[in-house]
């Protein structure tokens, strides 16, 4: 029987697009075709030119129609009870942070153990393009060595449209160059995420920036500096960080109050010293930095563990009721979290501390026990450090479905990562949304596998992945590039765990 190809590549585009979060007529309107031409292709019943096939990749920033090299997809049996144990990597959100911080450095940065996931490679693809030379020693270091002077001209926009990550070159890059052009900031699709904040905070510094055409259009004057402390309208991490950058470079004192003190601040911080900057403060939300007006220095440093991806492990233990040891767990970073499970009746052995190898992080090691869990009495909600992670949030989802009883989530902070959370409802989760920041889940839940694509947004993606696990039967889900934008080898190491978790490709 002929293979139906058409058929094929129509379910690919298909899955690409909603992947997008794009409707028919959308991708329609960008490829100036009609809604039901799309219709005809996704369904399989059009013939494809080899040019209609690019230009369906390029409009969907997706590789999924290039023979051999589309989209991975998993599929898992289950359900699963895992065992062994299992290291934490460091986290990508200090990772990204350092990668744009050694832009400040004349000198070779040395980044120690540094996660192997997309996020990364996206951001050195932007770094090279400009002229930075990066590259792997043994499996994780990273040696980062800038050139002379950077080239702007020949930034590599795809790769830096698809992170957000790219906004915080501004606070480094003001102090190089007087006028630049960088590509709007990317990422996952969580609703708007104003970058108005970062404007702000970098305002005191002299820079201006446009937006138009799909660019921010940096202007510097360096005549201006901060004559008083910076006051951040938001406490976001990225803004923290880009103000810190700008502060490092910029001679003499810079104060900026409500600053967040979370994992990744700190971690920048802590290299920032390194590099000779003064900084006190860290762990608090005012930071008083003494910059200086150049840094060549060749430094070396080790970012610490990454509490969402410990929290994402421990959900795993949780929701398929297993006994494994999670090495090296941020602990400063998920006490709130810890306690909230306590509270829902998640029993776990803590070993002493002891410190990561930034120096400063305490981290644990914990043990898991099977547990019959109960939902907590109160609303679970986000809040800046120290509160409940923000990134943590939507892993209570999947553990509340496992819990007895009515679980109440609020997001407050994203427009649209809650909504994602009620895709637990095709694996048999009752999961409401009550309005785009709340939701309502109903436990205990005995999950059954189906078949998904992945939403656009990196930790609902491993909320649907965990449950999974613990789903009766086989579940597929589709294009995982999310989920490597910010975990490495995660199904490979589940599986190492126990997991029945294969990836495959199409075609
Ligand atoms: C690379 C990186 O480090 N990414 C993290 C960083 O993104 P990032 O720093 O980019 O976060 P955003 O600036 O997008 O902030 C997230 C959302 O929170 C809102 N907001 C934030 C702070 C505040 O005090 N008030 C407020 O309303 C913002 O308007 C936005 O809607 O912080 C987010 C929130 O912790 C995390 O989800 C991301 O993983
Ligand atoms: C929202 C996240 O990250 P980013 O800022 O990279 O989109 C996340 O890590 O869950």
């Amino acid at each position: 029987m002929a293979v139906d190809y058409k058929g094929r590549i129509g379910n690919l585009i298909r899955d690409a697009r909603k992947h997008r979060g794009l409707t028919q007529t959308q991708l329609a309107d960008l490829l100036s075709t009609s809604q039901s031409a799309i219709n005809r292709i996704e369904k399989g019943h059009q013939n494809l030119s080899l040019e209609m096939l690019a230009r369906i990749g390029e409009a969907l920033d997706s590789e999924i129609v290039a023979l051999g090299a589309g989209p991975t997809h998993l599929r898992v049996q289950g359900p699963t009870t895992l065992s062994g144990s299992i290291e934490v990597k460091t986290s990508k959100n200090a990772g990204v942070a350092l990668l744009c911080a050694s832009l400040l450095n004349r000198g070779r940065t040395t980044l120690r153990r540094v996660a192997r996931i997309e996020e990364v490679n996206r951001l050195l693809e932007v770094l090279n393009s400009i002229g930075v030379q990066t590259r792997w020693i043994g499996d994780d270091d990273l040696e980062i060595i800038p050139p002379r002077e950077f080239d702007l001209s020949r930034i590599n926009e795809e790769a830096a449209r698809r992170t957000r990550s790219v906004i915080m070159f501004l606070g480094p890059l003001l102090h190089r160059a007087e006028t630049f052009d960088l590509p709007y900031a990317g990422g996952c699709n969580l609703g708007t995420r104003t970058v108005e904040p970062h404007m702000t905070a970098l305002r005191p510094f002299g820079l201006e920036v446009k937006a138009t055409d799909g660019s921010y259009h940096a202007q510097v004057d360096r005549a201006v500096g901060p004559r008083r402390p910076i006051v951040l309208t938001e406490r976001g991490d990225t803004v923290t960080e880009n103000a810190l950058m700008a502060a490092a470079l910029h001679p003499g004192e810079t104060i900026i109050r409500n600053a967040s003190s979370n994992y990744m601040v700190q971690d920048l911080c802590f290299y920032l010293q390194k590099l000779g900057v003064e900084i006190e403060g860290i762990g608090t939300t005012t930071l008083r930095i003494t910059g200086l007006a150049t840094i060549d220095v060749d430094v070396d440093y080790a970012p610490s563990e990454d509490p969402i991806e410990a929290m994402s492990l421990l959900a795993a233990a949780i929701v398929t009721k297993s006994s494994i040891t999670i090495t090296r767990v941020p602990i400063e970073f998920l006490e709130i979290e810890l306690a909230v499970l306590e509270e829902m009746n998640f029993h776990y052995e803590r070993s002493e501390e002891y410190v990561a190898r930034n120096g400063h992080t305490r981290l644990v090691d914990l043990h898991t026990k099977p547990s019959q869990l109960v939902a907590p009495l109160d609303k679970i909600h986000p809040m800046p450090f120290p509160g409940l992670n923000i990134d943590n949030l939507p892993f209570f989802a999947v553990i509340a479905a496992v819990a007895d009883g009515q679980t109440f989530l609020h997001d407050w902070v994203y427009e649209n990562r809650a909504i994602y959370l009620t895709e637990l409802t095709k694996l048999g989760g009752h999961v409401k949304l009550l309005d785009p920041h709340r939701v309502m889940i109903e436990g205990p839940t005995s999950f059954s596998g189906a078949e998904l694509v992945c939403p656009p947004a990196l930790r609902p993606a491993v909320v649907i992945l965990l449950a999974m696990l613990a789903s009766k039967g086989t579940s597929v889900l589709r294009s995982t590039y999310v989920i490597h934008r910010g975990y490495e080898d995660l199904a490979e190491r589940l599986s190492a765990l126990g997991a029945n978790i294969e990836t495959f490709r199409d075609i």
